[in-house]
């Protein structure tokens, strides 16, 4: 059996990582997608899908299952996104999400879903960790190892940073 898990990752975290890992339990392979993937250079979505896929395949890379990393682009359309999806990834039977609209849109297309409850989700939240990022607060010990590697590798830290700085000095948004 294959599973899919899509996430944005911005940035993938220990919460994913649990996540995934769980997950290689139940199945033989296993499909990541990196969601809203046309998205970089924002609060919201500061890493590219490129900066993401490094990210991903190197801290799933001593997984026991194969792992397709897909970058994903977001549609306006939710009622054709899991064709969207499906276009895009080789076929899995289960689909892995705590998000209620990713939930309800595999389980309206006929997919099985599976939702896991979050992992320490005080600290292990991508919106967390990039205010950490922001203020210098502890970040590293958050997130795997290679995520860190990558982060450091692409610059990461001063680019959320400049982002931010933009933002508070009313220069325009930069998350639409
Ligand atoms: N700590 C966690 N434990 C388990 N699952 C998690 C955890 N954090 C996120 N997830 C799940 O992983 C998937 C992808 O999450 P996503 O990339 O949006 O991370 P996030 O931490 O919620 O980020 P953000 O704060 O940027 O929205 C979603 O299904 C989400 O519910
Ligand atoms: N219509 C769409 O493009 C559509 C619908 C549902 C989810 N998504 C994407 O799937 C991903 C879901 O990941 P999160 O659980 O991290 O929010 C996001 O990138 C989100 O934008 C896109």
């Amino acid at each position: 059996m294959r599973g899919f898990y899509i996430g944005r990752y911005q940035p993938f975290h220990d919460g994913h990582q649990h996540m995934v890992e769980e997950i290689a339990a139940e199945v033989d392979e296993l499909v990541l997608g990196i969601g809203s993937a046309g998205d970089s250079h924002t609060t919201r979505n500061p890493f590219t899908a490129g900066e993401r896929v490094m990210m991903v395949t190197k801290a799933v890379e001593n997984l026991p299952v194969t792992t397709y990393v897909v970058p994903i682009e977001d549609l306006d359309r939710n009622s054709v996104w899991v064709s969207h999806v499906q276009s895009m990834t080789p076929r899995f039977e289960v689909a892995y999400s705590n998000n209620p609209l990713v939930v309800r849109l595999f389980e309206e297309a006929g997919v099985e879903v599976r939702q896991s409850p979050m992992f320490r989700r005080d600290v292990l939240e991508g919106t967390e960790l990039r205010e950490r990022m922001i203020h210098g607060r502890d970040w590293e010990t958050l997130v795997p190892e290679a995520v860190v590697s990558v982060v450091e590798e692409i610059g990461g830290v001063k680019r959320i940073r400049r982002i931010a700085e933009t933002d508070s000095n009313g220069a325009g948004p930069s998350d639409q």
